[in-house]
């Protein structure tokens, strides 16, 4: 049965490409940063490893909202329901699993492996209904295919600083974007969120991902 309340969701998430991507889709979140230690963390595969860490922080922001977690059921509020969506992205390539890389050095030998060559980016997300305590997860994984740069243009992009602040040390709607020549896949996947994966999980929990919009799309594009 459709909810009757007002949708309000939170990202549990520092990461400004995941909220401009909910932004530009007419939906505006509260973002509450989980903070979650990411090291404390390890898995075999990439699979696990993202949707772990997703619920890992979807879990941490939906405790500190008051709330019980998975197993409790909150109180109701009065006309909002709100949700927590966590996420997480890994890129695995040459049998490993990458995060961001710890420094410049990093950043260039993984560069230098990388070009010309492919990997999947994987991203666990957890979605948490508050009103109800249910849980909903899922990873999204879209292939990305690299250019093959040369050691002038990893210079050049290193020394921008951005491959230390993203998963996989690559963006393909930044800085990066002249370095990845295709992807195979969802594009919100690799930049950290899978939009239609989000409406997947909220369908579970008999949702529409309609009801999130806080601007209405006319009005969101209006000048
Ligand atoms: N803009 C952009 N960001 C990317 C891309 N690929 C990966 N990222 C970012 O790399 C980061 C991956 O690290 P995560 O640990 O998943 O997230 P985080 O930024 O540390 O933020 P938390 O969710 O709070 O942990 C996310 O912010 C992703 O949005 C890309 O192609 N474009």
């Amino acid at each position: 049965m459709r909810t009757t309340k007002r949708l309000h969701l939170v990202l549990a998430s520092a990461s400004p490409a995941r909220r401009k991507l909910l932004r530009a889709a007419g939906i505006e979140p509260e973002v509450l940063v989980s903070g979650v230690d990411e090291s404390t963390v390890d898995h075999s595969t990439p699979e696990a490893l993202s949707l772990t860490l997703a619920q890992l922080k979807a879990r941490t922001v939906t405790e500190r909202l008051g709330q019980p977690s998975v197993n409790g059921s909150a109180p109701e509020s009065a006309d909002r329901q709100t949700l927590v969506l966590g996420c997480d992205s890994v890129l695995a390539f040459d049998g490993e699993i990458l995060g961001k890389p710890v420094d410049a050095d990093e950043a260039t030998r993984r560069w230098r492996e990388m070009r010309g060559r492919s990997g999947v980016l994987h991203t666990g997300h957890c979605l948490i209904d508050l009103s109800s305590g249910r849980e909903v997860g899922a990873v999204a994984q879209t292939a990305v295919h690299f250019a093959a740069i040369s050691d002038e243009e990893i210079a050049a992009y290193v020394a921008t600083g951005e491959p230390m602040q993203v998963a996989g040390a690559f963006t393909i709607d930044g800085l990066g974007g002249p370095f990845v020549d295709r992807v195979d896949g969802d594009p919100g996947t690799v930049i950290g969120l899978s939009l239609p994966l989000l409406r997947g999980l909220l369908g579970e929990l008999d949702l529409r991902i309609t009801d999130l919009w806080t601007a209405t799309p006319a009005s969101s594009t209006s000048k």
